[in-house]
């Protein structure tokens, strides 16, 4: 079976459950509180920047010409597409430089990040590719099914939505898929597992990246069970 097929099946709960998580079913109905969606945005503010950044080192450390040049065409789609409609968010909304500093970083946002970076370092560039993979993934599916039901009526939330339909985005999410099925075929059975393993957790906390907006997710304080 190829990677694709093995992982679509493993992480399905994930996936299916990103599509009726609330932040997407309110996002498509226009009725996510603002707030929730500001929340969203400085945090994946950071996860961004660290995702376009992992590209880049992935895209330096392989050897493979194929998932190198993926690498460098996603790190700079990001740069050039996802991340400027996020900077034109941030200055409609009027989140200042100021409010990203303020807001710590959520536990689950920090999770995800290292999680990508530990594929990285402890293991090698399809690994890291594999753990990358869902992000393109499960958003172009979401922003394909959400586009076959009625618009947002949140002109924002609209917008998201159709940052995830762009052809250029399901070119990239084909073309990862073919390369990581090849490096998959030719990776031996314990970096098979591996790969498997980096996808599925990533698809997790995809998932988790909902629930932690939707809550808007604190560290605990440590004082939690004082008198
Ligand atoms: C957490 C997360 N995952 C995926 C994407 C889509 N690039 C994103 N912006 N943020």
């Amino acid at each position: 079976m190829s990677f694709t097929s093995i992982v679509r099946k493993e992480a399905a709960p994930y996936w299916q459950g990103s599509l009726r998580h609330p932040f997407i079913v309110q996002l498509q109905a226009g009725t996510l509180p603002e707030e929730i969606f500001r929340y969203y945005l400085i945090q994946d503010h950071y996860y961004l920047r660290h995702f376009r950044k992992l590209h880049q080192i992935v895209a330096d450390h392989c050897q493979d010409q194929e998932l190198k040049a993926l690498m460098t065409l996603s790190a700079t789609g990001l740069k050039d597409g996802e991340m400027i409609v996020r900077e034109q968010f941030f200055e409609a909304l009027k989140i200042t430089a100021a409010e990203v500093r303020a807001t710590p970083i959520a536990p689950t946002t920090d999770h995800y990040v290292a999680h990508m970076y530990r594929q990285l370092f402890a293991d090698n560039p399809a690994i890291a590719a594999a753990g990358l993979y869902p992000c393109a993934w499960l958003y172009g599916d979401i922003g394909m099914a959400l586009s076959q039901q009625p618009a947002s009526p949140n002109p924002y939330y609209q917008r998201w939505i159709e940052t995830y339909t762009m052809a250029e985005l399901q070119d990239e999410i084909q073309m990862m898929g073919t390369v990581l099925n090849r490096l998959y075929a030719a990776s031996s059975a314990e970096d098979q597992v591996k790969m498997v393993q980096a996808f599925v957790r990533s698809s997790q906390l995809e998932y988790h990246f909902w629930e932690m907006a939707y809550r808007k997710e604190q560290w605990l304080r440590g004082d939690e069970y004082d008198e």
